[in-house]
């Protein structure tokens, strides 16, 4: 199978605000593959480093060495001010579809689509201001979708929104993306959600941030992300991950 997205022996590291002479290592040879059409969540403590990789694996920020390679150029979803506040919902969508020359008709039926797809139809010629946060979240997720690349990288984008939202869009998430086959790598510091999307966790240390562990989930696909949390494995890995994240091991022994 193919690579969708390949994160070769990468280190990032910014200069400290204390000293001159010093660096503050964000990242610590990160290598990591995430395969056509596989959804992978990388999972870490505040501050290890998760937003300072997807920002190297988007092109926003050079790698200190090691390389990052995607099949497309990436599409970006961000946890918050991911839309245009001057464009309509309907105009954010059609934004990339404009800079790729797409003609007028087809991109008005393109976006009508992704409407549809994201539950905006009603919602169309109204301004991000005048919509929810579920709704302006969602409105950034069609417009990456409108990017006709199969990369998408996703920074905490339901992470500011309450719970019941933040669910419903998960799902709608896993629905789209079955039917769109895109190679996803979504950062998440919630454990709850690494498990309910991914078809594999990879769980960073705290800063500087390294891979510690990468843990494939065993869940099938289409996924019922209510049902899942009857499945006895859930809170089996629910409680691997939690060591891991508290304790670098999954026994719940120090490392
Ligand atoms: N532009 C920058 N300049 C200097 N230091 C930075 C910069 N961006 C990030 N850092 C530092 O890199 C480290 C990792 O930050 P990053 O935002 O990647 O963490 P994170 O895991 O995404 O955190 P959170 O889950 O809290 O969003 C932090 O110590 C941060 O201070």
């Amino acid at each position: 199978m193919s690579t969708g997205i390949s994160i070769q022996g990468l280190w990032k590291a910014f200069p400290s605000a204390e000293s001159k002479d010093e660096v503050l290592v964000a990242v610590e040879d990160v290598s990591l593959e995430v395969r056509e059409n596989e959804f992978v969540c990388v999972l870490g403590p505040s501050g290890c480093g998760k937003s300072t990789l997807l920002r190297v694996a988007a092109g926003l920020e050079q790698a200190s060495l090691g390389s990052v390679t995607t099949e497309s150029r990436p599409s970006v979803v961000f946890q918050e001010h991911g839309v245009f506040p001057w464009l309509t919902v309907a105009e954010n969508v059609a934004y990339p579809l404009k800079l790729r020359g797409v003609p007028r008709a087809e991109r008005r039926e393109r976006v009508r689509e992704l409407l549809q797809l994201v539950g905006l139809t009603e919602f169309a010629s109204y301004y991000p201001a005048q919509i929810s946060g579920g709704m302006r979240q969602r409105t950034s997720v069609a417009r990456a979708l409108a990017d006709d690349g199969n990369v998408l990288l996703m920074d905490e984008p339901f992470g500011a929104l309450d719970e019941q939202t933040r669910v419903a869009l998960q799902q709608e998430l896993l629905r789209i993306w079955e039917r769109t086959s895109k190679s996803v790598l979504f950062i998440t510091h919630s454990v709850d959600e690494a498990l309910t999307l991914a078809d594999r966790v990879v769980v960073m240390s705290h800063r500087p941030g390294r891979i510690i562990a990468e843990i494939e989930i065993p869940f099938g696909r289409p996924r019922d992300i209510i049902e899942l949390r009857r499945d006895p494995r859930y809170g089996e890995i629910t409680y691997q991950l939690w060591n891991l994240l508290e304790h670098g091991t999954e026994q719940g022994e120090a490392a």
